[in-house]
């Protein structure tokens, strides 16, 4: 699949942002390693922080489902520049993905910046630290 395509599935789901509160829908699209693309948007409450980013609702389908191979994500939101994710977000995209995973974030012009989990969360806490730190 194209890196524009990818991106396309990802605008798809801004009319599906559940975003009363904020107003700033966010979409994404997750390409699996067989080519399946799980798609999200972000999910507010009246709650606030109860909220969970477009990024993380794409992941959680895809793991959900029991898919854990991923090819490149791609983020967008009505932003100027190429909408940056949340360090949560960032974090559970260290949990799945390898370092070196294009990550693709754009705005409202459709301006690709093309990044890596790595480059967005460079030393990260992973599970290869969890387990060498447990008694
Ligand atoms: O990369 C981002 C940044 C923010 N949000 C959401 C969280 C909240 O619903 C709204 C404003 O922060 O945007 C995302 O989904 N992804
Ligand atoms: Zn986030």
């Amino acid at each position: 699949m194209e890196k524009e395509q990818l991106v396309n599935a990802a605008q798809e789901m801004l009319s599906k942002a559940y975003v009363p509160y904020s107003k700033f829908p966010v979409g994404a699209a997750l390409l699996t390693k067989d080519g399946e693309v799980f798609q999200g948007c972000n999910i507010e409450n009246a709650s606030y922080p109860v909220t969970c980013c477009g990024e993380r609702v794409a992941i959680f389908k895809a793991v959900s489902q029991g898919v854990r191979d991923f090819e490149a994500l791609a983020v967008m939101a009505n932003t100027d520049r190429p909408v940056p994710p949340c360090g949560a977000c960032r974090q559970v995209m260290s949990e799945f993905f390898e370092p070196s995973m294009p990550v693709y974030i754009t705005n409202k012009d459709l301006e690709v910046k093309e990044t890596t989990v790595q480059e967005l969360l460079p030393f990260s806490f992973t599970p290869a630290d969890l387990e060498s730190g447990q008694s």
